[in-house]
């Protein structure tokens, strides 16, 4: 859509003026959806004065809306156009970027992420360009001052006052420019002579941008160089079908599904390093859970100019890194999702370790999939992306069949031929429990640690008693803004709401009937380390969760230590299920298999095979072999049967069809609107008219599906109330239309907010 912003009555004499001027387009960080054109003063497309130059992809100040309240906004178009008969256009005010933040094809996948993800171009580009390099944290801008060529020709021919013949020789001496400072420090006068100088023109000046400081990045110690492994046939095949693509130059996709341990980070590294070879960059997304030490270094021991992206990361280093990934020093970039924005010149291969992790879906807007956006950068750069993990989604696992588009490689066997570990199901209806942990899962526990081997236990839940009820009145102590139980934290004695942080004092008696006497029941990961410490006393054990890990180097310290063996036993959430690789782990145990079984999302059983897959996958990788104990309270369900058989395509074969007769992805499309807002009738009015504008601008053959709206899974956040309506097609063009036309055409009511989720990952 485009739109100009016009005054209302053009001057006399502006309208005999007709010509094709110059100008350029801008979009609005802030959430205003539109595209909006300027006009450009010359003084902004001078080439003398490059960084005041207006150029797509940087900044500008500009004059916006009735009161012309002047605003930054990105430039995403330059060019002459007719400015139509009796209109006059407002003029871009400043150029705020000396360099463009974006290079064009960047531009290119913004716009196509702003229509994807329904999110305004702005605002799309604001989430994408990091802060750091929007503030050019860690530097400053300088004057530099040079000596003209022509001058320097015929510097001993000019008469001048001796400071200034001084500063100038001086000046012209050096091979690269100084600072006034530094110029006034070299030659030991006052800047005096310099302004004089610089007024004659026999010194030129220009702006840069410098470090504030000389420290290099890079300042980490190289480890020890390795060389390439000689690879198994399944991966030799595999690099085999990546190299192929990559030497072609062409886009194409590649499925690597390869079962837990069977060496496809190996293969990426092969790959890589013909990439690198051609003179190309690679970017790897891994879960941001999975930027282990371990990970980094085994890319450190293969390339030279690693830069590594992720979340805990100063504004200043961020910065650093973007400007060293633009000009090309940089081979291979490492990085949790917004990694899948490096701005690498020459994109030679993206690859997505563990493409199935739900952390590659960024959670606000704009609401991308790691995934997608990957794709879509890959085919406009043409690159290959290469997908991997042991339980591929269903959405990729489909596009990689006869039909889909994409490449399918498989590695059915681990390194070595190790044998997958045996995975035994514990139905803990048939155990009378005392504790967490189950007679089998102690027996195999003490039998592992009498062998010297190590343990990973998994519970998906932090804290110490995830709920709190009264005995009489039967109810859950519940937050005060969510309708959400509150979780028991004993380190600190604090009831904590793992959705909005809110604290209280455990309460003495009950909230609702004033009882005297508390259940504290739920089982957290605090009780299970309780439990396994007063069960294996004197056994090292150590937890790992969002509690634990907070301090800056605290998750690398936990996997060293267990990596060290000082650790036996590591506990925790789905944070240690994924991508270790610590070969004395003899027994894996899943304390309780059944929480995501149950949630109210269509992805549910799928969450679980994936979990226990992989948190299985943890153990057998060396030559002592493993076992699993997964304790469930229903272990006839298909999706924990086909994760005990490690059999990826059985859980694929039984769970396709049930997607499939429901319409939902990989067979539809799936959209989702929230709405929330304090008032309750307000939000659900909101959402009623929004169904039935959709409903009645669909086409009857259309196959669109509305459910709801309906009070969302958790209806009350942060003091809010929610509410959602669920929207699904077969196709996912027609449906964003229709939303797009529905939330264009309804008003949102004063107090209610709302958002929409392409493609949701979270139905929560
Ligand atoms: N060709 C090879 N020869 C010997 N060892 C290898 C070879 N390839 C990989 N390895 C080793 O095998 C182990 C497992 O490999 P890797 O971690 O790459 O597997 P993976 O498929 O990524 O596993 P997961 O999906 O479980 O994370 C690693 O310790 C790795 O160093
Ligand atoms: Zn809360």
């Amino acid at each position: 859509m485009q739109q100009s912003l016009f005054d209302a009555e053009p001057p006399d004499w502006e309208i005999d003026s007709q010509q094709r001027r110059l100008v350029a387009t801008i979009v609005l960080p802030g959430g205003v959806p539109g595209e909006f054109d300027y006009t450009v003063p010359a003084q902004f497309v001078d080439e003398k004065n490059r960084a005041k130059h207006v150029e797509p992809g940087r900044r500008v100040r500009v004059p916006f809306g009735r009161g012309s309240r002047s605003v930054a906004g990105y430039c995403v178009r330059l060019e002459h156009k007719e400015v139509s008969a009796g209109r006059r256009l407002k003029e871009l005010i400043d150029v705020l970027d000396a360099e463009s933040l974006v290079s064009p094809a960047m531009l290119r996948l913004t716009q196509w992420m702003a229509d994807r993800y329904q999110t305004p171009w702005g605002q799309v580009l604001e989430a994408v360009v990091p802060s750091g390099v929007r503030g050019k944290a860690g530097t400053r801008e300088v004057t530099l001052l040079s000596v003209p060529t022509k001058v320097a020709a015929q510097l001993t021919t000019l008469t001048l006052p001796p400071k200034q013949q001084a500063v100038l020789t001086a000046l012209a001496a050096r091979t690269g420019p100084l600072t006034a400072k530094q110029l006034c420090l070299l030659v030991g006068c006052t800047t005096g002579p310099i302004n004089a100088l610089r007024k004659q023109g026999l010194i030129a000046s220009h702006v840069e941008r410098v470090d504030t400081d000389a420290i290099s990045a890079a300042a980490q110690e190289a480890p020890p160089r390795e060389g390439p492994k000689t690879l198994s046939q399944d991966q030799q095949r595999t690099l085999d079908a990546v190299l192929s693509v990559i030497e072609a130059g062409k886009h194409q996709t590649i499925l690597v599904h390869g079962v837990t341990g069977s060496g496809k980070t190996e293969v990426y590294l092969q790959a890589i390093e013909r990439v690198v070879a051609f003179g190309r960059q690679a970017i790897v997304l891994v879960p941001e859970i999975s930027l282990t030490p371990q990970t980094v270094r085994r890319f450190r021991e293969r390339f030279d100019h690693i830069a590594v992206l992720h979340s805990r990361q100063s504004d200043v280093l961020r910065h650093r890194q973007w400007r060293s990934i633009a000009r090309g020093e940089v081979q291979v970039v490492i990085g949790a999702r917004s990694a899948v924005f490096a701005p690498t010149p020459r994109l030679g291969l993206i690859v997505i370790d563990e493409e199935h992790e739900t952390s590659f879906k960024q959670d606000t807007a704009p609401r991308y999939h790691a995934r997608d956006v990957a794709l879509q950068r890959t085919a406009e750069e043409r690159a290959p992306l290469v997908l991997g993990s042991a339980t591929p989604a269903l959405e990729s696992w489909v596009a990689a069949q006869q039909g889909g588009g994409w490449l399918l490689t498989e590695l059915p066997r681990r390194i070595a031929d190790r044998p997958m570990p045996a995975v035994r199901l514990v139905d803990l209806r048939a155990e009378s429990l005392r504790g967490a942990l189950s007679r089998q899962l102690c027996q195999a526990m003490e039998h592992a640690l009498r062998d010297s081997g190590q343990v990973i236990l998994l519970l998906n839940r932090r804290g110490y008693s995830t709920h709190v009820r009264c005995p009489s009145c039967k109810n859950l102590v519940k937050c005060k803004h969510c309708d959400v139980a509150m979780t028991f934290h004993r380190e600190d004695r604090t009831m904590l709401c793992h959705w909005c942080d809110y604290r209280c004092a455990p309460p003495s008696v009950c909230p609702d009937c004033r009882s005297p006497t508390i259940h504290y029941g739920g089982l957290g990961t605090q009780k299970l380390e309780d439990e396994v410490r007063a069960r294996f006393p004197g056994i090292a054990v150590a937890r790992m969760d969002a509690d634990t890990t907070r301090g800056a180097n605290s998750h690398e310290l936990a996997l060293d230590k267990f990596r060290l063996g000082e650790t036996r036993v590591l506990l925790g959430t789905q944070m240690i299920a994924k991508g270790l690789d610590f070969p004395n782990v003899t027994l894996v145990g899943v304390v309780n298999a059944d929480s995501a079984l149950h949630l109210p999302d269509y992805r549910a059983a799928e969450r679980t095979f994936q979990l226990v897959t992989q948190v299985a996958g943890r153990t057998g990788r060396g030559p002592r072999g493993g076992r699993v104990i997964v304790q469930t309270f229903d272990p006839e369900h298909p999706a924990l049967q086909a994760a005990a058989d490690h059999d990826f395509h059985r859980f694929a074969r039984e769970e396709l069809p049930e997607r499939q007769a429901l319409g939902y992805p990989p067979y539809g499309s799936l959209a989702r609107v929230i709405a929330r807002g304090s008032s309750e009738p307000l939000v659900k009015a909101y959402l009623e008219e929004l169904e039935a504008y959709v409903r009645a601008g669909d086409p009857a053959d259309s196959g669109l599906r509305l459910l709801g709206p309906a009070p969302a899974p958790i209806p009350r956040l942060r003091g809010e109330h929610r509410y959602h309506l669920l929207l699904r097609m077969p196709h996912s063009e027609p449906l964003r239309q229709a939303i797009a036309a529905g939330m264009g055409a309804v008003v949102l009511p004063d107090g209610v907010r709302s958002i929409v989720d392409i493609d949701p990952v979270d139905m929560l």
